[in-house]
């Protein structure tokens, strides 16, 4: 697994329907989050920037190539954790490169959350190795 110490590159994503949610979980967590350097899809990225105050280093949208970005990340071993957030309920015109990303992190072992409950996890987690 990747270090997931002081510093450790992490990576915020979320579906249309799941953006509210990560911007409202990231302002909770914005201490905590800001211990890391924070990577996000296009989209999701502005409105942590612009919503949440958090820097953040933004990549292509998901679907023109965020989430194969990302992928590339984790396959080079220069991600950390991932924070997901998907849709459940709603099928995805780029369901081929979300299937990928959560492959990639499965396979390389980073921490991966899809839903808050285990952002929360994960996140108390990689902040304790942090500390
Ligand atoms: O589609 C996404 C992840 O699959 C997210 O991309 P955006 O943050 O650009 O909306």
């Amino acid at each position: 697994m990747t270090d997931t110490g002081q510093g450790a590159r992490i990576a915020l994503v979320a579906h249309d329907a799941q953006k509210e949610a990560i911007v409202d979980w990231a302002r909770q967590n914005r201490a905590r989050l800001e211990r890391f350097e924070i990577c996000a899809t296009g989209t999701t990225g502005g409105r942590l920037s612009d919503e949440a105050g958090l820097e953040v280093h933004r990549l292509l949208s998901g679907p023109l190539g965020g989430d194969a970005q990302l992928g590339a990340m984790i396959a080079e071993g220069r991600l950390a954790a991932l924070f997901f957030f998907i849709d459940p309920l709603a099928a995805m015109p780029h369901d081929v490169d979300v299937k990928s990303l959560q492959r990639l992190a499965t396979l390389y072992d980073i921490p991966l959350a899809l839903n808050r409950a285990t952002a929360d996890a994960v996140l108390a987690h990689i902040v304790g190795g942090a500390d």
